[in-house]
C-alpha cells in the first residue's frame, strides 16, 4: 500500500483517531476529550485561533520572523510585519474593537481591499471570539447591503478606497450606499483612510482607523469553544440570496494546520503565497489562517498577474520574497500566458526557490497546465475545493507522497474526504462514468457545520439530495486509478475568473429592466476567464428596442447591482426561451448546448425549435 493510500484509508476508517492526532498540532486552552460527536468536531475543546496563528509563534521564538509581507505594486509599497509586530497590531486593533463594544459572538463585517489592515482586522476579531464576515471588494453596494442585513454586524471595518490597475475604486461611497439600503445599522464603521482617495466620515458613525487604534490598549485572546464560529463567508447559491457559510474555530484550525504540511508540503519558516483575495475562501484559508497557523511567512499581494506593471509581476514577487509555494487560479496564469506566451518575463527572475505551483478556483485546463509546467519545470498541482469545505477535497498531497500527475484531474481525494460519484438514483457510478460528486458524511474538520442563521437551507442545499452525503454541486467522475475529474457545476452557479457567481442573481437584476419580459442567464466557456455569463432576454410586446442598447443597459445594471466581477457584457435578444410544457425554462439543456455537449430535447419540451434558436444565437 502506498503512503498516500495508508494515510487516506486511516482517515476514513478511523477518523476520530486520525483527527485526534492532528489536533495535537494546535495549542488548546482545554484539549478536546471528545473528537467527534453528533456531526461536530472537538466539541469540548477550547482554544483561540488568533493565539495559534500569532501569539503562539512569538512565544516559541518566531517573534522576529516575518509573518506577513505586504507587496503592493499599485501603491509601490512593500512592507514586512514580523510575528511580534503582527501581534502588536492585532492586539491593538482587537482593543479598538473592544472599545467599540465588540464581544465574543458579535459579528463584524470587513469590506476592504488587499491591505494589511484587512488581515489584522480578521485576526483581531478572532482574538476576541467575534465573528468576521469579509465581503469581497469587487461586489457592489447592493450585495454588501444584503450581507450586512444578514450578518447584522456590530461594527463594519472598511477603507476609503481600493486600487485597481486603471482606476481608484472609492469603497466608502459604496459602504454608505449599502448602509442606506440595509435595514440593519452597525453601531460604528471604522475607516482606513488611504492617501489615494481619503473619504468623508459620517459624524457619530464613522471613525478614522488610525486614530481609533492609536488610542486603544492591546487586548488579549478570548478562549472560545471549538464549535464557536470563527467567521461567516457568503457564497453564491442558485438563487440571488447568498449562503452564509459558517466556519468553526477548532476544526478549522486543526484541518488548516494539517493541510499545510500534508497537502502543500510547506514547513514553518517558509514563504507561502496564495495570490487571491481575502474576500474569497482561498484568501481566508491560505493567505491568512493556514500559513500563519503553520508558522510560515504569508504574502499579501495588492496587484494583478498582468498590468501591474507587466506579466512578470508574479515572478517578481516569487523571486524577491523567496516564495517556496505559490497558489493561484488558472485565470491568472491564462492572463499571463496571453500577454507573455513565450514566458520571457519569467526568464528575467530567479525562480529556483519555487517548489510547487498549486492551482484552484476553477478547472485547470490541460493547455494551461502544460504551459505552466513547461515554463516553470516544477510540479503544477491542480486541486479542488469549495468555500463550503474551507480546504482541499482532492489534491496531490505532496507532503504525504507526490503521485503521478494526470492533466485535467486534481488527483485523488485528500485524507478525510470520502468522495463518491453518484448517479441520479444515488448509486455509485462505475469508473469513468460521470455523475454528481458527493462526500459521504461525516465531513472532516474545517468543513462548514451549517449556514449562518439557516440550518434548514443547509440541510436542503447540501444534505437532502443524497441522504448520508454532502452534495458538492459539481459533476465529475473517478477513473480506474481513483483520480477525480471535476467537470463543472450541475446547477445554476457559474465560475467567472475564479469568482463563483449565481446566474439566478443576475436574472433577478435583468428581470427588473422595464423592457424585459423574461430572461435566462447561463455560463459560456471563455478562453481567459474560464466562463462568462450570457443572458438571453425576451422583450415585452411592443418594446421596439435596439438589441445593442438593451445589452448595454443590462450590462450596466448587473455591474451596478452585483459588481464588476460579474463581468456581464453579453445579452442576446431572442423571440422565446426553451421551456417545458409546464413553463420551466430548460437551463440545463441550454448549458449543454453552450458547452458543446450532446443534448437531447426533453420529452416535455414545448417546442424543440426553441433550442435550435438558442444554438443559433450562441
Ligand atoms: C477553491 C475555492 C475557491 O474557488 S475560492 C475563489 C478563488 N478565486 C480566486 O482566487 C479568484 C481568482 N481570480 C483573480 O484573482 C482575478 O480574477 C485575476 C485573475 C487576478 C484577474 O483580475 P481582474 O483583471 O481584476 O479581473 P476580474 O475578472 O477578477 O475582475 C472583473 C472586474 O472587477 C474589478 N475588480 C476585481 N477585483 C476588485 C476589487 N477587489 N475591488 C474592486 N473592483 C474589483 C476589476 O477591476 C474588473 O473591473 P473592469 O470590468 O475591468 O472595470
Amino acid at each position: 500500500m502506498s503512503a498516500y493510500d495508508a494515510v487516506y484509508q486511516r482517515s476514513i476508517v478511523e477518523p476520530e483517531a486520525f483527527w485526534g492526532e492532528a489536533a495535537q498540532g494546535v495549542e488548546w486552552d482545554v484539549a478536546p476529550a471528545t473528537v467527534f460527536d453528533d456531526g461536530r468536531w472537538f466539541v469540548d475543546g477550547r482554544l483561540n485561533t488568533c493565539h495559534n496563528a500569532v501569539d503562539r509563534h512569538v512565544a516559541t521564538g518566531r517573534g522576529e520572523q516575518t509573518a506577513l509581507i505586504y507587496d503592493s505594486p499599485v501603491t509601490g509599497v512593500v512592507r514586512r510585519y514580523s510575528y511580534a509586530e503582527l501581534l502588536e497590531s492585532v492586539a491593538r486593533t482587537a482593543g479598538m474593537l473592544c472599545d467599540l463594544g465588540v464581544v465574543a459572538g458579535d459579528t463584524v463585517v470587513i469590506y476592504m481591499p488587499m491591505v494589511p489592515e484587512a488581515v489584522i482586522g480578521m485576526l483581531a476579531c478572532a482574538r476576541l471570539g467575534a465573528v468576521h464576515s469579509v465581503v469581497f471588494g469587487g461586489f457592489a453596494a447592493n450585495e454588501l447591503a444584503v450581507r450586512i442585513d444578514h450578518a447584522r454586524p456590530k461594527v463594519v471595518l472598511s477603507a476609503s478606497c481600493g486600487i485597481e490597475p486603471t482606476r481608484i475604486v472609492p469603497y466608502k461611497p459604496l459602504l454608505d450606499a449599502a448602509l442606506e439600503q440595509a435595514g440593519h445599522r452597525p453601531a460604528r464603521c471604522v475607516i482606513l483612510q488611504r492617501p489615494e482617495a481619503p473619504a468623508d466620515l459620517v459624524e457619530g458613525r464613522d471613525l478614522d482607523w488610525a486614530e481609533a487604534v492609536r488610542d486603544a490598549a492591546p487586548a488579549g485572546c478570548v478562549s472560545v469553544a471549538a464549535t464557536d464560529p470563527l467567521y461567516i463567508l457568503y457564497t453564491s447559491g442558485t438563487t440571488g440570496v447568498p449562503k452564509g457559510v459558517v466556519r468553526d474555530n477548532g476544526g478549522h484550525a486543526v484541518a488548516l494546520h494539517w493541510s499545510m504540511s500534508h497537502v502543500y508540503g510547506a514547513a514553518p519558516g517558509e514563504v507561502y503565497w496564495a495570490a487571491s483575495d481575502v474576500g474569497w475562501v482561498v484568501g481566508h484559508s491560505y493567505i491568512v489562517y493556514a500559513p500563519l497557523l503553520a508558522g510560515c511567512t504569508t504574502v499579501l499581494y495588492e496587484g494583478k498577474p498582468v498590468g501591474t506593471p507587466d506579466p512578470g509581476a508574479f515572478w517578481r514577487v516569487v523571486a524577491t520574497h523567496g516564495v517556496r509555494t505559490l497558489f493561484t487560479a488558472p485565470t491568472a496564469l491564462r492572463a499571463i500566458k496571453k500577454d507573455d506566451p513565450s514566458g520571457n518575463f519569467a526568464q528575467k527572475w530567479d525562480l529556483s526557490g519555487l517548489r510547487y505551483l498549486f492551482m484552484a478556483g476553477e478547472r485547470l485546463d490541460p493547455d494551461t497546465y502544460h504551459w505552466a509546467s513547461d515554463l516553470l519545470g516544477i510540479p503544477v498541482i491542480d486541486h479542488w475545493w469549495q468555500t463550503e469545505t474551507g480546504w482541499p477535497i482532492a489534491a496531490n498531497c505532496v507532503g504525504i507522497e507526490p503521485l503521478p500527475i494526470k492533466p485535467g484531474s486534481p488527483t485523488r481525494p485528500v485524507p478525510g474526504w470520502d468522495v463518491r460519484v453518484l448517479d441520479p438514483a444515488g448509486e455509485e457510478c462505475p469508473p469513468g462514468v460521470e455523475g454528481a460528486v458527493a462526500i459521504r458524511l461525516p465531513l472532516p474538520p474545517g468543513a462548514l457545520p451549517t449556514l449562518y442563521r439557516d440550518d434548514a437551507r443547509f440541510a436542503e442545499s447540501y444534505l437532502s439530495r443524497y441522504p448520508g452525503h454532502y452534495l458538492t454541486g459539481d459533476g465529475g467522475f473517478l477513473d480506474d486509478d481513483g483520480y477525480l475529474f471535476v467537470m463543472g457545476r450541475i446547477d445554476d452557479v457559474i465560475n467567472v475568473a475564479g469568482h463563483r457567481l449565481s446566474t439566478g442573481a443576475m436574472e433577478e437584476v435583468i428581470a427588473a429592466h422595464p423592457d424585459v419580459a423574461e430572461c435566462a442567464v447561463i455560463g459560456v466557456d471563455d478562453e481567459l476567464k474560464g466562463q462568462l455569463p450570457l443572458g438571453f432576454v425576451v422583450l415585452k410586446a411592443g418594446a421596439d428596442r435596439d438589441p445593442a442598447d438593451v445589452e448595454r443597459e443590462l450590462s450596466a445594471m448587473v455591474r451596478d447591482r452585483i459588481g464588476p466581477v460579474a463581468a456581464f457584457r453579453r445579452a442576446v435578444v431572442v423571440g422565446r426561451l426553451p421551456k417545458t410544457r409546464s413553463g420551466k425554462i430548460l437551463r440545463a439543456t441550454m448549458r449543454d448546448i453552450a458547452a458543446g455537449r450532446d443534448y437531447r430535447a426533453p420529452s416535455t419540451i414545448e417546442d424543440p425549435a426553441a433550442l435550435t434558436e438558442i444554438a443559433d444565437a450562441l
